[in-house]
């Protein structure tokens, strides 16, 4: 129980890698918010966790990353429900390459968005705890992928943001870390529907066979890379690499 008594607002916690480490988190004693745009699955998910873990660990909280309002209501509510948050999983994503306007307002500008509301409520300048925020990147947020580049300019974006937030809160004394989670395939629906979502670069899709091909990750992996992030306080600024059967942290050139 290594969260025991912290509060965590997880991101796209309806499906996916947000839901197992939704409940990686419950299993290790968090009470978690989760947020997400998908009113069904979110409701459908927060019921089967009831039934596990007890209504009053969980709050499900429609929201889309995209708006403003929507996150600033759904962190307050958090903060109501929970009295105060610890750990921020920024993690709602797509992968769409004919959409990638929508792409970058997802993936990028709704995960600066979330960061800065939830900067206002754990800033420890500000009156808050501190705590830490792990960004869900991507392997394609640290190289170049031919197959999807709108998608992989949205991850560098991500990382960038990360590490230049760590850094931030570093000079300033934020008491908040900030890391990426940069897994390479994890079998998701977004992973399911990915020919589809190359659009023009769909001629590649060859290349996402032969990497497949190595192997995927499972999102309880990834999960497990989220709370070694959340609870490891020697991290701030890394990006961890999360490939089949290998682990690692990114080193980046000193400039
Ligand atoms: N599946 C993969 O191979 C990899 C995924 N990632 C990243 O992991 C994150 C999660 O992806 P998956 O779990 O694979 O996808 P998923 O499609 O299984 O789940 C994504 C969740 O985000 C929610 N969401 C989408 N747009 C939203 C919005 N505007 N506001 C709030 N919630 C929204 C969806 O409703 C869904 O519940 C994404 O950021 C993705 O880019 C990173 C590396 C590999
Ligand atoms: C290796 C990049 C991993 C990026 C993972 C990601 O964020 C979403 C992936 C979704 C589906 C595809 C999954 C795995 C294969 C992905 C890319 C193969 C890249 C091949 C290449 O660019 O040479």
């Amino acid at each position: 129980v290594m969260l025991k008594g912290k509060v965590a607002v997880v991101t796209g916690a309806a499906m996916g890698i947000g839901q197992a480490t939704t409940k990686l988190f419950l299993q290790n004693g968090a009470k978690v918010a989760l947020l997400d745009l998908n009113e069904r699955a979110g409701k459908s998910v927060k019921k089967a966790l009831d039934e596990e873990y007890g209504p009053e660990k969980t709050v499900f909280l429609q929201c889309n990353v995209e708006s403003d309002k929507d996150v600033k209501d759904a962190f307050q509510t958090a903060v109501k429900t929970f009295k105060g948050i610890d750990i921020v999983c920024n993690n709602a994503g797509i992968l769409n390459e004919p959409e990638w306007e929508k792409s970058v307002s997802i993936n990028l500008t709704g995960v600066i968005r979330v960061g800065f509301v939830a900067l206002e409520h754990m800033n420890k300048l500000t009156g808050g705890r501190g705590g830490v925020i792990v960004n869900t990147a991507s392997l394609a947020g640290l190289a170049p992928r031919p197959v999807f580049p709108a998608y992989a300019a949205t991850k560098h974006g991500v990382v960038g943001f990360t590490r230049s937030m760590a850094a931030a809160s570093d000079a300033l004394g934020y008491g908040i870390r900030f890391n990426a989670l940069c897994p390479a395939g994890v079998q998701t629906n977004l992973f399911d529907a990915i020919k589809a979502q190359m659009g023009q670069f769909s001629d590649l899709y060859y290349l996402v066979e032969q990497s497949v091909q190595k192997g995927i990750l499972d999102v309880s992996q990834v999960a497990e890379g989220a709370l070694e992030l959340a609870t490891d306080e020697t991290k701030n600024g890394e990006a961890l690499i999360l490939r089949y059967n290998e682990k690692k942290y990114a080193i980046f050139p000193t400039l």
